[in-house]
């Protein structure tokens, strides 16, 4: 089954990098989630891993290159644009012509329109599509030689909460296969509740290479709710305990900087009565923050953030 490694991936316009010495690996079976928010370089690191862009590094299958690979539509599936279509041909004369290029038999147009739940609209032309329709259209074409690795560019894009749950089963479905998914988004929501492991850029540059537990272990700002019947009390304690109370709801603290045992022995110590304490973590999206914060803060020789895999 197919590791993707990528190394050294670079690419500028014009005077700008886009990507900047980018390098990863994809295991097989189990969802990659490619982070960054807009134009951080997602798109262009998947257009330089298939060599249809022009830059530096290299990108291995499972040791080749994506234009040595003898069979490429039987290897590796990608959607990174699903806008290009024929404006009158029905989806599944799309479709046919693609398994034609690739030497697959039609028959492969309708299994795919079917597996990706097109079926009923197969001849029908994708100009009258939603955009989460040809999200699955766009993911039909990329399945057609059945590979055994995914490379998605926001896949999610314009796909309605039953879309996204649909892709979200059939990811997962494919990757406990043992297939390899490397799938970006921009919305740090939808890959926080399928990606297992993640790789993270920012401004071109990449932020992290881990499970998705451990970036947001190493990332994310766990915090403290407490409520107690003397808040003022509280608070000025955790405040003298060096950890800090950013909200205050009536009775509700939310403290950072203290865990949870630390919060319950200072509340004990000063004999105040709490009625609930909980430990909340925080979200991907503030990990995320957090990890660029730190890229920018430390400049280029510690762009990179090691966090323990
Ligand atoms: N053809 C191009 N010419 C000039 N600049 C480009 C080109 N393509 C991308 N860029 C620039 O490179 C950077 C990375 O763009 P890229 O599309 O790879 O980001 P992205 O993470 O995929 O963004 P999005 O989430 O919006 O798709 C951006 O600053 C973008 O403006």
């Amino acid at each position: 089954m197919a590791r993707i490694e990528a190394r050294g991936l670079s690419k500028r316009f014009g005077g700008k990098h886009a990507v900047r010495d980018v390098s990863f690996d994809v295991e097989p079976g189990r969802i990659t989630g490619f982070l960054g928010p807009n134009g951080s370089g997602k798109s262009t690191t998947m257009r330089l891993m298939l060599g249809l862009d022009l830059g530096q590094g290299e990108t291995r299958f499972d040791g080749e290159t994506y234009r040595e690979l003898a069979d490429p539509v039987r290897r590796v599936g990608a959607l990174l644009d699903s806008g290009a279509f024929h404006p009158r041909r029905s989806a599944r004369d799309h479709l046919r012509m693609i398994a034609r290029g690739a030497g697959l038999p039609p028959s492969r147009a309708d299994e795919v329109l079917n597996q990706v739940g097109l079926g009923a609209v197969a001849d029908r032309p994708p100009k009258g599509f939603s955009l989460g329709m040809n999200q699955r259209l766009g993911l039909a074409a990329a399945l057609i030689g059945r590979p055994d690795t995914l490379l998605l560019d926001e896949p999610a894009n314009g796909m309605d909460p039953q879309g996204m749950r649909w892709l979200r089963d059939f990811l997962e479905h494919y990757a406990a296969e043992g297939n390899t998914v490397f799938v970006s988004s921009h919305l740090l929501a939808d890959l926080e509740a399928f990606a297992e492991h993640v790789v993270v850029i920012g401004q071109g540059r990449l932020l992290a290479d881990s499970p998705l537990k451990a970036f947001m272990a190493a990332h994310g700002v766990e915090r403290v709710r407490v409520r107690t019947t003397e808040p003022e009390q509280l608070a000025a304690a955790v405040e003298d305990a060096g950890g800090a109370v950013p909200e205050r709801d009536g009775e509700r603290l939310t403290v950072t900087g203290l865990d949870v045992k630390a919060v319950a022995e200072l509340a004990a110590s000063r004999r105040l009565l709490v009625t609930e304490l909980v430990a909340v973590s925080g979200s991907l999206e503030e990990a995320f923050l957090n990890a660029s914060a730190a890229s920018v803060e430390y400049g280029t020789d510690q762009a990179r953030i090691e966090v323990t895999r």
